[in-house]
This record gives structure tokens, C-alpha cells and sequence, in this order.
């Protein structure tokens, strides 16, 4: 089957379907991720200068790499299997790129330790954790992370969750941030281990998987900055309540400050702090070309993300609603109420029922009270 994307053409492997037990060489819904990281790796360029080599350290159709090479990037491609090798190097010739393209049949993270990268991009099936070591101990500046297995990173495989992230992930009714957080902190506490200190700088959780990139800095300081960033969440299953609690050791709460109910989750360590650069996402947002099969969506995603208020947990209105017994109103009169009373609000990339704010369940409650009665 051939695939044009983002200016490049690909042979892929026929139709396929993900979980049937053909290897997926060429996933198109991840066609958005893909579009993402090369504005990414275009905004990153021209504000580090310096950087120029490009792992798509799990390449499969090459596709990654045929497109970052397509943009100038010097790109080693790499894949465990053979099939996957193959294609990626008739897909590097089939498209007449001017820059050479390495392709490497090879275990992953054993290339990592031989040699360095600037931008390495992990794309693996499920968790990137098994990576995340080589990765931060060799890379200079940037580290691409995909990870597709959010059941376990939002708690609801709790036991897979904490083998692979050595932390205890909890179920909540924002799911897919507590996979954002649970996954940033582990890889800050791989980086960690390097003396590396990560700040990342674009994070979305989109249809099934979450994204970021980490710029590294190489000091220990640095390293001890980001586990700084490290804290618990506390959460009450029955009114929704949350905190966060700065800090590796956890003092969690017995009861819930707002209803006294006892029903009070703690997960942890999660990553409490900022999940994006919003001035480098604005200039993501300008690296999109309309060519680009998900231009608009990509571009709606970073106008959202460069504005979501940064706090460690999204509420979703229609939930705190049902919980409340009144009916939903407009999502915008929802923030303009919490706005009006002094509060700091905004959607939310998780969801169009999603929203951010500084202020508590019980504060969200007396805000906007005044116009959820039938
Ligand atoms: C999700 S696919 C990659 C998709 C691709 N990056 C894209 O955007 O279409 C994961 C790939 O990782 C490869 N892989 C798994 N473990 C690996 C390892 N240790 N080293 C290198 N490649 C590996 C698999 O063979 C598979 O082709
Ligand atoms: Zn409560």
C-alpha cells in the first residue's frame, strides 16, 4: 500500500489493524503525532542551532525518519526486526533524500550507549520505560517520548502501572493527566539518575497515548531541579477534591477537607509541575504547515495547550455536575463564572468537558452555583 505523508511517500505492509498479531508497521492514527514532532523539531532548530542528529530509535516503516531527513536532520533510523529494517531502507530510497539516512538493525539501547544523539525519539509499543536509561544517559538535548500504554500509566492496570513507572498511579476522573504525570516522573528520575535535569517543553495526551518532549540540561543541579518538581496527589472519590503535595514523601489525608468522607486516593511520585514551554508551543503552532494531512487539529491542539492554565489536575464539568445533581450549562459561562469570582480558569486539551482552575471543588461549587439551577 503507498502513503504520502507530510511530503514523503512510503511503501507500508497492506491493510492493518492494531492488535491483530501482524507487527503494525505504518499506524495512520498516529499521523498527528508525527506532524507534531517535526513542527517540534523545526521551532526546536531554530532556537538551539547546535542541534542535528535525529534517532528514530524505533523506526518500523522509517517513517519518522524519512520525514525529519526530508527537513534537513542528519537521521539514524533503528529496529530489532529485520522486516521493519528492510522497509525503512526502501522507504529512505524511495524518496531521494539529499542527506544520507542510517538505517540499523540493532537492539535500541544498546546503540544508544555506543553513540551520542542530539534529539533521540522513542516510539515503542506500550511503555518507553525500558528505554528511558540509554536514552537520558547519552542524549544532548532533546528526548521525544510516546507511550501508548495508558491503562497502567492512569492507574486502572494499577499493578503494570507501578512495575513500569515505579510509582503508584490512581484511577481518577482525569485519567489521562494522572498518565501525563505518573509518566514524567519517571522519566525525570531516569534522567535523574544521570545528572540530567529535564524540563519539558510540549506534553499532550491524545486518543490513546501521551506525548512530551524533554529539553535536558546536563548538571546535577539541574537533576535535583526537576525531582524538585515531584510531589503526591491526594483525591477524594466522592466530591471529586484534589491536592497536591510538593515533596518524595507523601502526608496524605485521612479525611477530605471538603466532605469528611475517608475515600481518599494517593498517587505518587507524579510530576507537579509545568507539562509545557507555552511560547515554544506557540512556536510549534507556527511550524504547521497547511500540507500537513493534521494541520488543523495540530494547530487547535497547541492554541489549547499554549493556554491551559498550568495546574497538576483538570476537572470535567460534566462530572463535578453529575456529582452535584444540576445540569450542565455552556462550558464558557462555566468559566466566566469562576473568572467573575476571582479565579483563574481554562480549558483544558483533555477533553471539550475539561477545564483548569485554581480554585477547589467546593470554591468551583459557590462560583458557578448561580447558574447551574434548572
Ligand atoms: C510503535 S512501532 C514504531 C512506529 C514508528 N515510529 C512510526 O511512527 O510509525 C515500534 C517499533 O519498535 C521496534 N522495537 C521494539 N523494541 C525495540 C528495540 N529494543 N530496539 C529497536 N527497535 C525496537 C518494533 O520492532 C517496532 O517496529
Ligand atoms: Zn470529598
Amino acid at each position: 500500500m503507498r502513503v504520502t505523508e507530510g511530503g514523503v511517500d512510503l511503501e507500508v505492509p497492506g491493510e492493518q489493524t492494531e492488535g491483530v498479531e501482524e507487527p503494525v508497521f505504518y499506524n495512520p492514527r498516529q499521523e498527528l503525532n508525527r506532524d507534531l514532532t517535526i513542527a517540534t523539531l523545526r521551532a526546536y532548530r531554530e532556537r538551539e542551532d547546535r542541534a542535528e542528529t535525529y534517532l528514530d530509535a524505533m523506526t518500523a516503516s522509517g517513517v519518522r525518519g524519512v520525514r525529519a531527513a526530508a527537513d534537513g536532520w542528519d537521521v539514524t533510523c533503528c529496529d530489532l526486526e529485520a522486516d521493519a529494517v528492510d522497509l525503512a531502507q526502501e522507504n529512505v530510497a524511495r524518496n531521494d533524500l539529499e542527506a544520507d539516512v542510517r538505517v540499523e538493525h540493532r537492539n535500541v539501547n544498546a546503540l544508544m550507549h555506543d553513540e551520542p544523539f542530539d534529539v533521540i525519539d522513542l516510539d515503542p509499543y506500550g511503555t518507553p520505560m525500558p528505554y528511558a536509561d540509554a536514552a537520558f544517559a547519552n542524549c544532548r538535548d532533546l528526548v521525544c517520548v510516546t507511550a501508548t500504554d495508558t491503562a497502567p500509566m492512569c492507574g486502572a492496570h494499577f499493578n503494570s502501572g507501578v512495575r513500569s513507572y515505579s510509582a503508584v498511579p490512581r484511577n481518577t476522573d482525569y485519567h489521562a493527566e494522572m498518565g501525563v504525570r505518573i509518566l514524567l516522573s519517571a522519566l525525570a528520575r531516569s534522567a535523574a539518575r544521570f545528572d540530567v535535569g529535564v524540563e519539558p517543553i510540549l506534553t499532550h495526551a491524545t486518543s490513546h497515548y501521551v506525548r512530551t518532549y524533554l529539553e535536558l540540561e546536563h548538571r546535577a543541579t539541574a537533576a535535583d531541579a526537576a525531582v524538585d518538581e515531584l510531589g503526591s496527589l491526594y483525591h477524594c472519590e466522592d466530591c471529586l477534591y484534589r491536592e497536591s503535595d510538593p515533596g518524595l514523601i507523601a502526608d496524605p489525608l485521612e479525611t477530605c477537607p471538603h466532605c469528611g468522607g475517608n475515600r481518599v486516593l494517593v498517587a505518587g511520585p507524579v510530576w507537579l509541575g509545568s507539562v509545557q514551554d507555552p511560547a515554544f508551543v506557540d512556536a510549534v503552532r507556527e511550524e504547521i504547515p497547511d500540507e500537513f494531512g493534521t494541520a488543523e487539529r495540530a494547530r487547535d491542539l497547541c492554541e489549547t495547550l499554549a493556554a491551559e492554565l498550568d495546574a497538576p489536575t483538570h476537572y470535567d464539568q460534566h462530572k463535578l455536575c453529575r456529582n452535584w445533581g444540576v445540569p450542565a450549562n455552556a462550558m464558557d459561562d462555566f468559566l466566566a463564572d469562576l473568572r467573575d469570582a476571582g479565579y483563574a480558569a481554562s480549558r483544558s486539551h483533555y477533553g471539550g468537558t475539561t477545564f483548569k482552575t485554581d480554585a477547589s471543588v467546593g470554591e468551583i461549587r459557590a462560583a458557578t452555583e448561580g447558574s447551574l439551577t434548572n
